[in-house]
């Protein structure tokens, strides 16, 4: 801007040579510094999303700042300049899950915190109090075999009633505010009766049963927001654009839904400011037009769909961790933080197992370029993780260590009725026919291992019934072994250097005497994935973890590299 500042200068000296009138200098002098900060605004913008280096900033510059000294307004680039002014749009995304906002006092450190950021202008995601959408489950669970008579007397009804009620009160909500969350709470109440006469809970109605949670946090913050000063306006994400398909509690986003949420959020903010607080996790079906969930943990996706719509700058989200970690820090205790990652490599870990990030949620950020900040609100101080497009992975190895248990794996071997590529071809089209999704395989002439996704399969019955099917079908070409309880050990990192990795984590293994059944290095280059039976696979992370993350073995396994040496910790040797 310094740069700018002496061009106005520069301009200011050359109209007083050709003695303008003080106020029209003055007006176009208002109108060149209005002009300087829309460009600037333009050119952060542009030069973020095509990625230009200081030199080709530097260039740009000096040609808008030439053609702004000389009235030169008729410029390509400059045109739709002063439209371009988003100083005063929405800025970032800030999502914070149910650990963040599980009661009243989580929830005004929640606001102090939004509020200790007076320079952004966020949109607000939230996702149920604490662990609303579990007891609401757990709830419609009971209502179907508990008699409408009973449906009243819930335990979880009752104490999501209390929770909610209890946290408008603490938050000294008005009347009319703690009115709209009972009659809420009363339709709740109604749904669960519903349910128990009917004696059945579809996907559809589970769906609609857990959009309370969302409904009820969202309008109780924002409430809370305008309370204390800071104007807040609700949305429930199925109201404001975001459109699924109608695969009830595991729905995707559709095109569609970008331009809807971009329009209305920001014709909402610029005719009347207001900081909008949306549900995370929900959507509408664009068949159904029922209440649809984007799958658990979804709020994290409704968050940068929310970016990328928006085109915002950053988007965060704010967990009960310090960032995404080394490992669940429910299986090793002394997991780190992971101080970046690329988007690929969060997507990986997301997909693997890694409950911190919701499996779909990097593609949004991924397709609009929009930086990812994993923060943690019950200690804001810490870094956290920076999930952007590309990092230095030059002396990254491993990066973290995902577990997925109970998983069900299959052995397919061919009995040689077609050949190679007939067999892998018919193989995949039994899946695509059944609607199954695979994670992992490993292949060779005529056999084929593959683990199944199990989050597709909602209930055990379906689990049986469609696994019966399945095997049947393959049986027709092969001969089949379904393998259950397996689990698969994800290591994500430079699998660049996969032979070292590799030779690190046999040496672990052999050392605590577990077999590996399927191996297989994703296409992706960051990931490695090994499958063993369950019993085994926490002990294993656990050996894993500690060979490679504690007390530093992972520089010197560095420094073995270096001197081109694989390092085998004298643990294993
Ligand atoms: N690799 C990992 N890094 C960080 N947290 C993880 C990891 N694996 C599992 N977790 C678990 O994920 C939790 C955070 O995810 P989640 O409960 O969905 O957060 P929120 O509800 O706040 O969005 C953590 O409390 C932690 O127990
Ligand atoms: N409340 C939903 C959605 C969500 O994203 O929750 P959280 O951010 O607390 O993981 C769930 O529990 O799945």
């Amino acid at each position: 801007m310094a740069m700018a500042a002496q061009s106005v200068a520069r301009s200011h000296a050359a109209s007083m040579n050709s003695l303008i009138h003080p106020i029209s200098l003055r007006n176009s002098l208002k109108k060149k510094k209005k002009r300087f900060d829309s460009c600037r605004q333009f050119l952060c913008k542009k030069r973020k999303e095509e990625n230009w280096g200081i030199k080709g900033l530097k260039e740009r510059c000096q040609r808008r700042v030439n053609a702004i000294v000389d009235q030169n307004v008729e410029d390509d680039e400059m045109s739709g300049l002063d439209s371009d002014d988003d100083t005063n749009l929405l800025s970032i995304v800030m999502k914070f899950g149910g650990s963040s906002v599980a009661s009243a006092e989580r929830m005004r450190e929640v606001a102090d915190l939004i509020l200790s950021f007076p320079e952004e202008r966020p949109v607000i995601v939230l996702s149920a109090m604490g662990r609303t959408t579990n007891k609401l489950l757990v709830a419609g669970e009971k209502a179907v075999c508990c008699g409408v008579s009973h449906a009243s007397a819930i335990e979880e009804l009752n104490f999501i009633k209390d929770l909610h009620l209890r946290t408008a009160e603490e938050l000294g909500l008005d009347s009319s505010m703690i009115s709209v969350i009972s009659f809420m709470l009363n339709d709740l109440e109604q749904l669960l009766k519903g349910i128990a006469m009917m004696k059945e809970l579809t996907l559809r109605t589970r769906d609609y049963l857990v959009s309370f949670g969302e409904c009820m946090s969202t309008r109780i913050f924002a409430a809370y927001m305008n309370t204390i000063g800071s104007k807040a306006r609700q949305y429930d994400a199925f109201d404001i654009g975001f459109i699924t398909t109608d695969d009830f509690t595991n729905a995707d986003i559709l095109e569609a839904t970008y331009p809807a949420v971009a329009k209305k959020l920001h014709s909402d903010w610029t005719s009347d400011p207001a900081m909008p607080v949306v549900t995370g996790f929900l959507g509408k079906g664009w068949k159904s037009r029922a209440v649809t969930t984007l799958g658990r943990g979804g709020s994290d996706l409704t968050a940068t769909a929310i970016g990328k719509a928006l085109g915002l700058r950053e988007i965060q989200v704010w967990k009960d961790v310090d960032g995404v970690l080394t490992c669940d820090p429910n299986i090793h205790p002394k997991a780190e933080p992971v101080p970046y990652l690329t988007f690929e490599e969060a997507a990986e870990l997301a997909y693997f197992g890694a409950q911190v990030l919701h499996p779909q949620s990097m593609r949004p950020a991924r397709e609009a370029d929009i930086p990812v900040r994993v923060k943690n609100s019950y200690n804001p101080q810490a870094p956290g993780t920076l999930i952007t497009k590309e990092r230095d992975l030059s002396k990254a190895v491993l990066t973290s260590i995902v577990l997925k248990s109970n998983i069900t794996m299959l052995d397919i071997v061919s009995t040689r009725m077609l050949g190679q590529y007939g067999f892998l071809a018919k193989v995949f089209s039994i899946f695509e026919d059944l609607g199954i999704s695979v994670d992992s395989v490993a292949t060779s002439e005529v056999s084929i291992s593959l683990t199944l996704d199990p989050s597709k399969l909602w209930t055990r019955d379906l689990i049986q019934q469609e696994l019966d099917h399945m095997v049947e079908e393959l049986e027709k070409i092969a001969v089949v072994r379904l393998l259950r309880n397996k689990s698969i050990i994800s290591l994500i990192g430079n699998v660049e250097r996969s032979s070292l990795i590799l030779e690190k984590v046999f040496n672990v293994l052999r050392k605590n005497g577990v077999n590996v059944q399927m191996i297989s290095q994703g296409a992706s280059k960051v990931n490695i994935s090994l499958v063993v039976h369950d019993s085994e696979a926490r002990k294993c992370v656990r050996a894993l973890h500690s060979a490679f993350f504690a007390n530093d073995l992972l520089s010197e396994f560095d420094a073995g590299l270096q001197n081109g040496l694989p390092f085998v910790p004298v643990e294993n040797q």
